[in-house]
């Protein structure tokens, strides 16, 4: 039992040496439970068992005097109850596929990852599905920004599963004072609210860099929305859980923090920086542009319209300079505001109506 009389499972394990993977396993051990996390960096390591300090990624923040940190993948998950993996995107499989000598069938896997897969399209809790054995599958996601969790602000989160097993684990595990836990049982959409949020988060940071002002970050943030849910439906998830945190919650931070790394790219590349130059300077994973190339092409290929998405891959990859980033959407077809009440075939509909009527009053 936790200090709040629910049952929390005792031993945890984290993949993953990174900001976030650091900021949730001091939070767990600061819960009271035993927290091994693994990575591959052995001076890192030691430091964070010896001093409680992440001085590479979380500088400044003092970690959970119990958090121990191991290069030793077995020791780290041999009796885990549930693991917690915040292994970029590009690295999940390879990591996951590591670890499946002693990953079970009862071990609640949670996924803090918010990418794509490259080669597959899949998102990463299908990876754990396809490669380890475990029945309580679920995912993280919401405004979680590593460094302000650290320092403790408070926050909230969305534990997404099928499964009520792994979401009550997961709420036990990590609520506390400064992070609640909220469940949900729709794992597809909470994932891809968290991958798809940092391509806007990417071309906000370019708007501001260019000297937009708030009404255009705030008409740039509502039309995201409308076109990760648009994204989400045609691949068979619900609109609803994007109202909720690990939808709009998540685009907002993403959008608006200057700590986040995908508005810092997208700042640097709005202020003349190269692509390459941008990421290789932040020294850290900025999933959204590999996402942008990936949902551009799926967009393309399916017939989704995602004219922010497409704008914003042809500025990235295609030379297109920053300042055309949002005009295929101030060009496209008038259109209406939240398709799920009025859809755009109806708002095009419209004005094909009145041009009809406007030429037939002029014959
Ligand atoms: N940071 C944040 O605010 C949040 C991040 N997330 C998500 O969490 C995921 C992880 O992010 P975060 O912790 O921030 O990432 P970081 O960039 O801070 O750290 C990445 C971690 O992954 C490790 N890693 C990378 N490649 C490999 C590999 N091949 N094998 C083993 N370890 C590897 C790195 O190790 P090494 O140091 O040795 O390179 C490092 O420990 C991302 O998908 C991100 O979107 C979600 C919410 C908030
Ligand atoms: O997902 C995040 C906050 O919820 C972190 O965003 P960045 O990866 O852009 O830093």
């Amino acid at each position: 039992m936790n200090e709040e009389g629910r049952p929390a499972p005792g031993r945890i394990a984290v993949l993953g040496g990174g900001s976030f993977g650091t900021a949730l396993a001091s939070i767990a051990a600061t819960k009271g439970a035993r927290v091994r996390q693994w990575m591959r960096d052995a001076a890192l390591a030691d430091e964070i068992t010896a001093r409680h300090h992440n001085s590479r990624y979380l500088p400044d923040i003092e970690l959970h005097e119990s958090l121990r940190a191991s290069t030793c993948m077995q020791w780290v998950l041999e009796d885990a109850e549930l693991v917690l993996i915040a292994i970029p995107s590009g690295h999940f499989r390879t990591v996951v596929r590591q670890a499946r000598p002693w990953l079970k069938a009862d071990q609640v896997l949670l996924s803090t990852t918010k990418g794509i897969e490259e080669s597959t399209f899949s998102l990463m809790s299908e990876i754990l599905v396809e490669e380890t054995p475990s029945r309580h599958i679920g995912v993280l996601s919401g405004p979680n920004l590593a460094s302000e969790l650290a320092a403790r602000h408070v926050t909230a989160t969305v534990v997404a599963s099928d499964d009520g097993y792994t979401r009550a684990a997961a709420q036990a595990s990590l609520s506390c004072d400064y992070f609640r836990v909220y469940a949900s049982n729709d794992r597809y959409g909470a994932e891809l609210g968290g991958a798809l949020k940092n391509i806007y988060a990417i071309g906000v940071g370019m708007a501001a860099a260019m000297g937009m002002g708030a009404n255009t970050k705030s008409m740039l943030i509502t039309r995201a929305l409308a076109e990760m849910s648009r994204f989400a439906v045609n691949l068979g998830a619900s609109p609803l859980t994007f109202l909720g945190l690990a939808g709009v919650g998540d685009l907002i931070v993403t959008c608006s923090s200057e700590l986040s790394r995908n508005y810092r790219i997208g700042f640097a590349v709005g202020q003349g920086v190269a692509l390459e130059d941008a990421v290789a300077s932040l020294g850290q994973v900025a999933e959204g542009v590999n996402t942008v190339r990936l949902v551009h092409e799926r967009a393309e290929r399916e017939g989704i319209y995602m004219p922010l998405a497409s704008g914003l891959y042809h500025v990235l990859f295609n030379g297109v300079p920053p300042s055309e980033m949002g005009l295929s959407l101030m060009r496209s077809e008038h259109s209406s505001d939240v398709e799920f009440t009025l859809s755009r075939q109806d708002a095009q509909r419209d004005h094909h109506t009145l041009s009809k009527t406007n030429q037939e009053s002029r014959s």
